[in-house]
Order: structure tokens, then sequence, then C-alpha cells
């Protein structure tokens, strides 16, 4: 079967690769909800090294999709069941290293073509049933799944006194953080610390949001998430060292291009414990799931997610990714190629 691949090949230059695709043991899905990632627009921007962008490019864009089973030869699927896509693809077996974090996975969109193409061919591991969860917000799956991957690191890390867990960054990533840390463990009083007024208003749910440069006098959390990422990691870090208890957890999600100055005299006199958290596998993604189908949980991601127009001619694929740079949150679009 020939497939059409929409690959990035320069930043903010994409063209169409045709490719024979394999019928054999895999599953054929019809990509129909994708939404954009902080990596996505790194690539498009050119934003990583011109070492990376060597290496990696072309390569089709976006590991954020929903879409429905047209075949699939092994019957774990009936043709048109809604599924959504894990971009992780572990090659061989661990039973100690998670597969995101194994060096021998492939991860589709950094490095891999990603799910701009007509057809997805991913085993049937590879796809997770989506039913009762409505398209648009099926898209941010994964996005779900690296929060839940993260609340997974935090609950084996952390100590038991988990009365105030703080999360730095008002953006997409804190807000579908604080949506899991809030359905897995309700007891904890999250603290949202950001910068823009407009996006801590979103964290309705959470005990409180404070201003990164106003933070209460005697301000203090057992554990934090870092969340920012770029420019912005360092200070949060900072500031997460600053204020944390001594031998709390600190979960680093933010991806950043340049190395990051660290206070280490103070992780070593207050004990901290830090861990990176990156992807997820097929175990977040079930979870991710589970949660997606609560509808209050529902009514949250709703609130971040806007939907722009469907993408049906190359022109489109440019036109999401320059909304999504003026979108303050997650930008889903329909895939029509
Ligand atoms: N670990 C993983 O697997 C994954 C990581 N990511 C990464 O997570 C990071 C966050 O993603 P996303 O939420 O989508 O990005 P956003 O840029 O939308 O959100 C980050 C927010 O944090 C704010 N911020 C910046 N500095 C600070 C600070 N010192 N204290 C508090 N808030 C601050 C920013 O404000 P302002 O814009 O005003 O500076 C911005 O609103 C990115 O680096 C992304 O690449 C994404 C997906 C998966
Ligand atoms: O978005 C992500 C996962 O959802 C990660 O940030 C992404 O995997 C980073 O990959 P890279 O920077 O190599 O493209
Ligand atoms: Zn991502």
């Amino acid at each position: 079967m020939i497939n059409h691949i929409y690959q990035l090949v320069s930043p903010g230059v994409f063209s169409i690769e045709y490719a024979s695709t394999d019928l054999a043991d895999k599953v054929i899905l019809r990509p129909q909800f994708m939404a954009l990632c902080h990596a996505d627009q790194r690539y498009f921007l050119g934003q990583r090294s011109q070492d990376v962008l060597r290496k990696k490019l072309p390569m089709a864009l976006i590991h954020e999709c929903c879409g429905r089973v047209l075949q699939d030869p092994t019957g774990t699927f009936a043709p048109g069941a809604r599924v959504v896509a894990i971009p992780n693809s572990p090659q061989s077996p661990d039973p100690i290293i998670s597969e995101n974090y194994r060096r021998d996975s492939r991860f589709l969109s950094s490095g891999y073509d990603g799910f701009m193409r007509e057809y997805i061919d991913l085993p049937a591991d590879r796809l997770v049933s989506c039913d009762g969860v409505p398209d648009h917000i099926a898209a941010i799956t994964e996005f779900v799944s690296v929060t839940v991957q993260a609340a997974r690191r935090f609950d084996r890390l952390a100590h038991a006194r988990r009365d105030r867990v703080g999360i730095w960054g008002d953006g997409s990533m804190a807000f579908v953080l604080a949506c899991t840390l809030r359905s897995l463990f309700p007891q904890i009083e999250l603290h949202v610390v950001g910068k823009n007024a407009h996006k801590l208003s979103m964290f309705s749910f959470v005990g409180a949001t404070h201003f990164a440069d106003d933070l209460p006098q005697g301000f203090s959390v057992d554990h934090a998430f870092e969340c920012a990422g770029g420019e912005g990691s360092y200070y949060a870090i900072d500031d997460i060292i600053r204020t944390i208890e001594p031998q709390g957890t600190v979960i680093l999600l933010g991806v950043s291009e340049n190395k990051v100055a660290i206070n280490t005299r103070d992780v070593l006199e207050k004990g901290l414990t830090l861990a990176g958290s990156s992807r997820s596998g097929r175990e977040d993604f079930v979870e991710a799931i589970r949660l997606m189908g609560d509808p209050a949980v529902q009514n949250r991601l709703n609130r971040i997610i806007s939907i722009d127009d469907p993408v049906c001619q190359m022109g489109d694929i440019e036109r999401v990714f320059r909304t999504d740079l003026n979108t303050p949150f997650k930008t889903v679009f329909e895939w029509r190629m």
C-alpha cells in the first residue's frame, strides 16, 4: 500500500513523501484528530540545534493522535474501533527499565516519522481503545499519559508526607498534571505557581495559585513538579529548591534546550530527590484513558483545548502550527489529509 507521509524537511517547510507500507501484521489506522506539542514546535521553528535538525529531518511531526481502525490482522480491534496511538515503541523487553526510558526505544516524531500520515501502521499493543472519550479530548491522550507517568514517578519516590504539593508552571503541562494529581491523589493540597493571571485563573480546582514573583511569606511544599520548561526551568527549579521542605522529591518535566544550573548545595543540605520524567508507555495510556472517562476530567480538559479548522491540504499544516503559537494551551485539529 502506498502511504502519504507529511514530513517537515526544514524549519517551516513541509513536503509529501510517498512510502510503501507493509500490511503484514500491523493494525492500519486512519488518524482523525491530532494535537500539537512543544516538541513539534521546536522542530517547526528550528529551535533544536543544527546538529539535531540535520540528523532528524525530514520527519513527520505529531505524537498526539486518535483515529479509527481500518483493518487489524491480529483481530484485537474491529474495523471502525476508536483508538489512540502510542508513539513510543520499545524494541526489546526489559524487566527493570520502563519502556519510555529504554535506550533502544523509538519515539515517533523524534528521529522516526510521527503521525502526520494518511495511514498509520502499528503493532496492536501500540493502540489503546478510547471508547467513552470524545475525539477532540482523546487527541491529547499522549499528553495526559505523560502526566500519569510523572504521577507514577512521584508515587514511587516521594515520602509519605504529602500534604502540600507544588506545581511550577501555568501552561498545558501544569494544567493536565494538576487534573491527573487531583484525580489520583484527591487528599493532596495542590499549589500552582505561575506567571500569567489569565492562565492561573483556569486552575479553579486546585488548592491555591500563586505568582512566581510573589510567593506568600513562609510558602513551602512537601514535594514539587517542574512544568515550566525552556528558559523558565532555571527559575522554577531554583524556586522549588528554595521553598521545598527537607527530603522532598522534585519531579522534572520541562524540556530545556540548554543545560540548567542547579543549586546543588541546597539539594544536598535538604537531602532532596530530583527525578526526571519523560514520555510514557502503554500502562500510562491505559490509565490516562481511564481517568479521561470521568466527565469531571473531560470538563476540565475541555477548558484548555482550542479546536482549529481541519487540515485538508498542505498549506493547512503550516496554518495549525502558526495558530498554535497564539493558543494559550492545547491546539487540536481534525486531520483530513
Ligand atoms: N517530560 C515530558 O515528557 C514532556 C515535557 N513537555 C515539556 O513541558 C514543558 C511545559 O509544557 P507546556 O505546559 O505545554 O508549555 P507552556 O510554555 O505552555 O507552559 C509553561 C508555562 O510556564 C510558565 N513559566 C515560565 N517560567 C516559570 C517559572 N519560573 N515559574 C512558573 N511558571 C513559569 C510560562 O509562562 P511564560 O510563557 O509567561 O513564560 C508558561 O505559561 C515544555 O518544556 C514541554 O516541552 C511536554 C510534553 C512532554
Ligand atoms: O513531548 C514529549 C513527549 O510527549 C517530549 O518532550 C518529547 O519526547 C521530546 O522529544 P524530542 O525533544 O526529542 O523531540
Ligand atoms: Zn509531547
